[in-house]
């Protein structure tokens, strides 16, 4: 399953055929804050939401006509699971129908094909070495809404955070962008490529603020010993990478917010510096670092270009909260509450 996630659905050439989606949606929220005006937003929702049905277009085309109750159920689920697995389970068989009765009807072109039309296909073709059931179909949708959605939310909001909370960087960044950008009226994901301190705010940003800060568990195949301790065979090794992402060994005032940190050096997020593993490492490693992060770079640019941010009335930068919700994703404990104003956007 973890090859056909790599190969089938998660490749760069799968992600760039859902750039049209991106693109939508995040222009979406764009111009739902332009005619708004320059109010105080709850960011956080806004941009869970656009994350969510990013994640579930991709995941399932629009076709779903049950999409909104959709989206509420999954955000519900990790905390009822058992209750709503029920509800979840008939609600995809209704989306599986409605792609075996698009596909019937002689399907869509592979390059416009979600997640799910891509599994069907490769069930009906047979020929894998092991065959996949409707379960496990359903259990790698429900995994790409579960592992799509926090993640690139969550590295978005504290993104902006720290950008509200150091306005060098902010003012730098913005500076790129429009320098680069050169008064378009519309930010594509083709013009990204040019972004480079962008990329270095991102970095940053999975730094301090990793989505999955404790990566998944593991297991010790074999007895070693780690600093002077005996670790037994079988052991449950979970790796704290939010402790090793400020680790002062490793980095220079590691609780400040320095992009610049990443740009002599060579440390990446593939899993081979052990000391930023963002996306964790081994075999085990995110398989859907290239869709998050086109996910995640579309719509902070879009943010960052088309809009100038404030703190509310009455806020400062000093008292702006920073605490962490606890659980397995590091969501901010409260939400993020700014107010944009249009730039250069009509
Ligand atoms: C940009 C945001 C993302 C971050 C920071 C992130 C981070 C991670 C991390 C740390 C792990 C555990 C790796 C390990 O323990 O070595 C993981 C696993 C995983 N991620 Fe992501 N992820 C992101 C986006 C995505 C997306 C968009 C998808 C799918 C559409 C995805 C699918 C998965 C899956 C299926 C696993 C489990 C892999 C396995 O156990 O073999 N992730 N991710």
């Amino acid at each position: 399953m973890r090859k056909i996630c790599i190969l089938e659905l998660l490749g760069a050439k799968k992600v760039r055929s859902f750039e049209s989606i991106r693109d939508q949606e995040s222009w979406r929220l764009v111009e739902c804050m332009v005619n708004e005006g320059k109010v105080t937003v709850n960011l956080t929702k806004k941009i869970y939401a656009t994350i969510n049905v990013i994640a579930t277009r991709v995941s399932v085309g629009s076709r779903c006509k049950d999409h909104g109750m959709l989206v509420e159920l999954i955000e519900q689920v990790v905390g009822k699971l058992m209750k709503l697995r029920g509800k979840i389970d008939k609600m995809l068989d209704s989306i599986i129908s409605n792609h075996q009765e698009c596909r019937a009807g002689g399907g869509r072109a592979e390059q416009n094909e979600d997640l799910l039309d891509v599994l069907l296909r490769l069930k009906d073709d047979g020929g894998l070495e092991f065959p996949l059931t409707y379960d496990n179909i359903k259990a790698v949708i429900m995994d790409m809404f579960a592992a799509s959605t926090d993640t690139a939310s969550v590295i978005i909001e504290w993104a902006m955070f720290e950008l509200m909370l150091n306005p060098r960087v902010m003012h730098k960044l913005q500076g790129e962008l429009r320098w680069v950008l050169k008064g378009k009226k519309k930010v594509y994901e083709s013009d990204i490529k040019d972004l480079d301190y962008l990329r270095l705010v991102i970095k940053e940003t999975l730094r301090l603020h990793p989505p999955l800060p404790l990566l998944v568990p593991r297991e010790c195949r074999e007895k070693c010993e780690i600093g002077g301790y005996d670790i037994p065979v079988n052991t449950k090794v979970i790796i704290n990478f939010w402790k090793i992402g400020r680790d002062p060994d490793f980095w220079n005032n590691p609780e400040s917010f320095i992009p610049e940190r990443f740009s002599e050096s060579l440390i990446d997020f593939k899993g081979t510096h052990f000391e930023y593993i963002p996306f964790g490492v081994g075999r085990r490693i995110c398989p859907g670092l290239t869709m998050g992060l086109a996910n995640v770079e579309l719509l902070l640019t879009r943010l960052l270009y088309h809009f100038n941010w404030e703190l509310p009335n009455g806020v400062n930068p000093e008292n702006l909260d920073r605490s962490e919700s606890f659980g397995a994703t590091l969501k901010r404990k409260h939400d993020l509450y700014l107010v944009p104003s249009a730039y250069n956007t009509n």
